[in-house]
């Protein structure tokens, strides 16, 4: 076969009523647009989905392959973080032309040995808007068929259902397991991913001194929730049809994703945010009002916070460095790449204590359509630490303050004078009264108060391209 960069293709083919020079070189296709503006279309290989020769009708009742006609089916960035899909028709009167950049174009893509081929998708009919698998059919199936994924659709029964299937059935067939779901459903994916590798490999996952196992499952998320969080903060976006597309692609990044324990047991991994005091009760409060969709943080949201209520705490925190560098996690970032490798060796303990509105443990910067920075924006998706965020309890104007930075485009939170962020790679949190709150912890409530957490460095490994940022969202306040 030869070789990516030294292929070239130049042909003349007929596209609709035009003719199309396109040339294929250096695995980039590029050719002339028909509309203004008339610059050349490029397309790198990589952003291909398929070739094939295009379908006709025969004199019998089945189509048959019509050697004159193929289609290149690609994708291309749109606005913020968006992909969209596309392709175009070529015509040739000579059937060996069409038949060679058929060829051509299947081999190159066949070295993308990454991408997915066959596929587990667990579906939940319950989050968001009740609309998953109407995601999936609207975005996700005809675009899986074009590339050639073999998707096997679950759709959950029952909350746990998509943990414990992954923890006890084999899944031999599949190289790949994704999701359509907000930040509960990707919970679920990954703690019955790591869990099932502690159990084939006898490992003790209640023991934090333990090194969890890695998934050998790459994870894909199709957002399709109330928040989706973890989705937004991985692709930028929550447009379902990008995250289909980054599953396509077959190119990853590693996430990290923390363990909590009791003082016995592990409780749960997490991925975007452990969240004691405010978003605790949010959390706890707003899953009575589920019949109101997105709207009930909101609601929730807002009346927590005219409560104000302080929570007293004692937290300890296992760093070598408490300052949070303003750099954000981008595409192919290069603190996650460094990261990866560092062990923390010079870490210590250490421990203070407070009255707070809420803390915060974020592993992403937590970024969503509600909140386009996050609570914590520089907050990095494989770097092994999370940003512990200690908002102290002050006044309700103060709290105000806080929600409408979140909310905003180009504000941080990091500089008001009652939140102090700090990066760690372990922390403690103990409840110092009897009337003591909850966690969130992806948006799930958990009700022990005395917890213990400790970030698994890029644990998981996820189907992205990362996001390039700056996108603009418009936003409501009082949750996040
Ligand atoms: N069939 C089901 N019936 C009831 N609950 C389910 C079912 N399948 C999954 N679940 C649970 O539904 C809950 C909500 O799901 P999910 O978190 O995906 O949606 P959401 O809360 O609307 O979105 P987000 O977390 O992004 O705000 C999760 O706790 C999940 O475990």
């Amino acid at each position: 076969m030869p070789d990516h960069q030294e292929t070239v293709l130049l042909s003349t083919f007929v596209n609709g009523k035009r003719r199309v020079k396109i040339i294929f070189h250096k695995g980039v296709l590029i050719w002339d647009n028909n509309k203004p503006p008339l610059e050349q279309h490029t397309v790198p290989i990589e952003n291909v989905l398929s070739v094939k020769h295009d379908m006709s009708k025969s004199s019998g009742p089945h189509l048959e392959i019509n050697p004159h006609q193929f289609t290149i089916h690609y994708s291309e960035k749109s606005k913020n973080d968006k992909w969209v899909y596309k392709n175009i028709t070529l015509k040739h009167s000579d059937p060996l032309q069409v038949a060679s950049w058929v060829k051509t174009l299947q081999n190159h893509l066949s070295k993308f040995v990454k991408r997915p081929k066959h596929l587990l998708l667990f579906v939940n009919p319950f989050g968001g808007k009740q609309n998953a698998m109407d995601i999936y059919e609207k975005y996700g199936k005809d675009l899986f068929a074009l590339a050639g994924v073999d998707v096997t659709v679950n759709v959950s029964q029952r909350k746990d259902q998509i943990k414990d299937f992954l923890i006890n059935h084999t899944l031999d067939m599949f190289d790949s397991v994704a999701c359509v779901g907000g930040d509960g459903t990707v919970s679920e994916l990954f703690n019955g991913l790591v869990l099932r590798e502690c159990r084939l490999r006898k490992i003790d996952a209640n023991n934090i001194n333990e090194n969890l196992p890695k998934p050998n499952k790459i994870v894909g998320i199709i957002p399709g929730g109330s928040t989706d969080t973890i989705a937004y903060c991985i692709h930028g976006t929550t447009d379902p049809t990008t995250a289909v597309l980054h599953i396509i692609f077959g190119d990853t990044l590693g996430l990290d994703l923390v363990s909590v324990y009791d003082e016995r047991n592990l409780l749960r991994l997490y991925a975007s945010v452990l969240s004691y005091g405010y978003l605790g009760d949010v959390a706890f409060h707003s899953d009575q009002y589920r019949w109101m969709g997105p709207h009930r943080y909101d609601y929730s949201g807002f009346k927590k916070l005219i409560l104000n209520k302080g929570y007293n705490g004692e937290i300890a925190i296992y760093t070598d460095k408490k300052e949070v560098l303003d750099v954000d996690c981008k595409r192919s970032c290069q603190i996650c790449t460094e990261k990866e490798m560092e062990k923390g060796d010079n870490c210590k303990w250490e421990t203070f204590q407070g009255k707070y509105f809420m803390v915060s443990g974020a592993n992403i910067s937590c970024a969503c359509s509600r909140s386009p920075k996050g609570i914590a924006p520089y907050c990095h998706l494989g770097d092994g630490k999370v940003n512990l965020v200690l908002v102290k309890h002050t006044t309700v104007l103060n709290n105000i303050r806080l929600l409408l930075r979140l909310s905003r485009q180009n504000a941080v939170v990091e500089d008001l004078p009652f939140v102090q962020t700090i990066s760690a790679r372990e922390f403690c949190f103990r409840a110092l009264e009897d009337s003591v709150g909850k966690w969130n912890c992806d948006g799930e409530v958990q009700h022990q108060a005395n917890i213990r957490a400790k970030v698994r460095c890029q644990l998981l490994t996820i189907f992205s391209r990362g996001r390039e940022g700056n996108n603009s969202i418009k936003t409501t306040c009082c949750s996040f």
